[in-house]
């Protein structure tokens, strides 16, 4: 699209800005509550929500509270909750086992969810890191990551998902070849209509940080994930890897970290046009939280102005710890 710009003083363009309705009438892009998916932490107990000091506002509850988030999410619009787990250290096994044991956290929770809230969309992470004692997401033999056998586990851990009941499976490993296998593992276990959002851009990023408190795998982790995910650095890696899980079967695409990959989001909706997604990690969440908290910023108006961004970048929704609030807002408007 080429803009046509009438000289000073034919073009105006303070005039669409003159009122709030011209405003209105004239917004190119709209954030809405449809285009939140709420990432939930789960753990183990009964009637827990237990804070994160690095995350100030979000809880790590026990399923029965998780049950309660979801009822909350359905009554406020939300059309998705994404599902992880905070795992005690003894679950946490260099086999990794657990990860596809049907009757995990996720995969009780996913049923407890499904069971009083069949409408809403749920969402799993598919990964060995919660499970894994070596804290990364793939198995780990002599310091290296194991690319076909963590594939294989997937697939398992999959299957045990899709059995609990998800709608939507994360695929947030970056290994090699998952998508191909996740996707014929899924059809030939007649879970055909399970769609994968594959976690197809995703960066070695310190935004994590938070996260990484939040599921109980900071102590865990040794060194760092640059021998797979993606180095900062690059943005046509990302392109590649996008059209490399789709072509093996991806519903769905996302971006993450969020605001500082903004250019990668759009990058691929124009090269694809597929859906896309964005994920807001913890950091970002972190980086806003602490600034409002101390009073340094409007929180809610940084909040909404940062979601929208990814909508102006192409995004289609956002995977966000701050959509109960969002929600709220957008209602009350
Ligand atoms: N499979 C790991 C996983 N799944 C989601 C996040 C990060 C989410 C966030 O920071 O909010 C991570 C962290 C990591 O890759 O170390």
């Amino acid at each position: 699209m080429r803009p046509t710009v009438a000289p000073f003083p034919t073009a105006r363009f303070r005039r669409l800005r003159r009122t709030a309705a011209l405003r209105d009438l004239a917004q190119e892009h709209r954030l809405s509550t449809a285009d939140l998916i709420w990432p939930v932490f789960v753990r183990e107990g009964e009637g827990v929500e237990e804070p994160i000091a690095s995350m100030p506002g979000v809880v790590r509850r026990s399923i029965d509270n998780v049950v309660r988030a979801a009822h909350e999410a359905a009554e406020l619009g939300i059309p998705a909750i994404c599902l992880f787990p905070y795992t005690d250290a003894s679950v946490k096994t260099n086999d990794c086992a657990e990860a596809w044991n049907p009757e995990n956290l996720t995969n009780r929770a996913v049923r407890a969810i499904k069971a009083e809230v069949p409408g809403l969309v749920v969402m799993t992470d598919i990964a060995l890191d919660p499970y894994n004692a070596q804290g990364h997401d793939g198995f780990v033999v002599d310091g290296e990551i194991l690319n076909d056998e963590t594939v294989e586990a997937l697939v398992r851990m999959a299957l045990a998902q899709a059995e609990a009941g998800a709608d939507i499976l994360g695929p947030s490993d970056m290994m090699d070849g998952r998508i191909g296998a996740l996707r014929a593992a899924l059809e030939a276990a007649g879970h055909s209509h399970v769609a994968i959002m594959s976690y197809a851009a995703k960066y070695a990023s310190a935004f994590y940080g938070p996260f990484r408190d939040a599921v109980g795998a900071a102590g865990a982790l040794r060194g760092d994930k640059l021998t797979y995910q993606m180095h900062p650095g690059n943005s046509n890696e990302a392109l590649r890897l996008v059209e490399r899980d789709l072509s093996e079967g991806a519903d769905m695409v996302m971006v993450k970290p969020g605001m500082p990959y903004l250019d990668i989001c759009r990058r691929v909706k124009d090269a694809f046009g597929v859906p896309t997604y964005a994920y807001q990690v913890s950091g970002e969440y972190a980086m806003i939280r602490g600034a409002a908290d101390n009073g340094w910023i409007d929180g809610e108006k940084v909040v909404v102005e940062s979601l929208l961004a990814f909508r102006r970048a192409g995004c289609d929704g956002v995977l966000t710890y701050f959509a109960p609030q969002v929600a709220r807002l957008l209602r009350a408007r």
